[in-house]
């Protein structure tokens, strides 16, 4: 746990390590770390209690959306925040927030995406009118079982850091719905262009609408960090996502729905996928995070470059992943 700081945390090891409560353990060293029980006076436990009915209500059998995936973005938040160039930008409880949507933004997923949900008309994309159905779910999951006995993690914040906190959670985690991706990229570019003109100076950000835009990327960037990752934690997360669309698509053929492209078993190819992957929604947007926090997440682009070329390379010469 000594790299709870650093990229690329072995999160699997840490999996094993916990006899499956990564999510439990990395919140915990997080905000150990940046003293945040202390800040906010969060009793442990209570956040060992809450955290741990959170990590719970993961679905363990879902091969990607489950618990091991959260303390992986939750991780990854607090790395991202981390940044020099985003140092005392940010205040404790935007931080705080922030950790806390990474770690709660899946909580609960069924293994199916918003489209398959809305096909087949199910109940929660009856109860969410087919808008965000699994990021509204996943938000008010979270929020209900901090309702839970001695799960109030927040419990001694003041009314108006529980409704801020609530708030940028709120519009952290919608935020995480891919098909607001293009939006959130053309804002984030417009913030990093009108930064550059502004040379130098600091990033200052002080309107709620900019500083939510940059939080509402950080845990959108950390959710679509698997290629950046060193490759054996990357090829790891390759499989797991893929067996899971494979699932959905399954359902589907079953169903005598469409089969989405990337869910037929028989059709996809893994590298192509990878490589259109990261060239049409990974690189432009790590790309723009890069330019935003200049040079902090250099490296990152680099490690991006050397595992798109890897999978490109297995394009040309085999048709499978091994
Ligand atoms: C490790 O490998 C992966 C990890 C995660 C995903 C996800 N994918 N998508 C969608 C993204 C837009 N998609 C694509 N768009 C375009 N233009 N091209 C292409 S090429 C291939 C796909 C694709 C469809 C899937 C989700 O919503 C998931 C839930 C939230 C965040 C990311 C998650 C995907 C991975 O590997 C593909
Ligand atoms: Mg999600």
């Amino acid at each position: 746990m000594k790299k709870i700081d650093q990229w690329g945390l072995e999160v699997f090891e840490v999996n094993q390590l916990t006899n499956g409560r990564p999510l439990t353990c990395v919140t915990y060293m997080i905000l150990q770390k940046r003293n945040f029980l202390e800040t906010f006076k969060i009793p442990v436990p209570t956040l060992l209690r809450y955290i741990g009915t959170v990590e719970k209500h993961y679905r363990k059998e879902n091969y990607y959306h489950n618990n091991i995936h959260a303390a992986d973005v939750a991780q990854s938040v607090h790395v991202l925040l981390s940044s020099p160039v985003l140092s005392s930008v940010f205040t404790d409880l935007e931080i705080l927030a922030a950790i806390f949507a990474g770690a709660i933004h899946d909580v609960n997923h069924p293994g199916l995406n918003n489209q398959f949900l809305i096909q087949t008309m199910s109940e929660l994309a009856i109860i969410y009118n087919d808008v965000s159905v699994l990021e509204n779910h996943h938000l008010a999951m979270a929020f209900k079982l901090l309702q839970n006995d001695g799960c109030d993690i927040f419990a001694n914040l003041s009314k108006k850091e529980r409704q801020s906190l609530r708030k940028m959670v709120i519009d952290m985690v919608l935020a995480t719905d891919m098909s607001k991706h293009m939006s959130l990229l053309a804002d984030l570019r417009t913030m990093v262009e009108a930064h550059k003109f502004s040379k130098g100076i600091s990033l200052s950000i002080n309107n709620y609408s900019d500083r939510i835009k940059i939080l509402q990327c950080c845990v959108h960037c950390a959710d679509l960090s698997n290629p950046t990752k060193p490759l054996h934690l990357y090829k790891e997360w390759v499989k797991r996502v893929l067996e899971e669309c494979w699932c959905q698509g399954d359902k589907e053929r079953n169903l005598g729905l469409a089969v989405s492209p990337m869910m037929d078993r028989h059709s996809v190819s893994v590298e192509k996928s990878q490589v259109g992957f990261i060239d049409f929604i990974v690189q432009p947007l790590w790309e723009t995070w890069a330019d935003l926090v200049y040079p902090d997440a250099n490296k990152i682009l680099d490690a991006l470059q050397e595992n798109r070329d890897y999978f490109n390379s297995k394009i040309l010469t085999s048709p499978s992943m091994e």
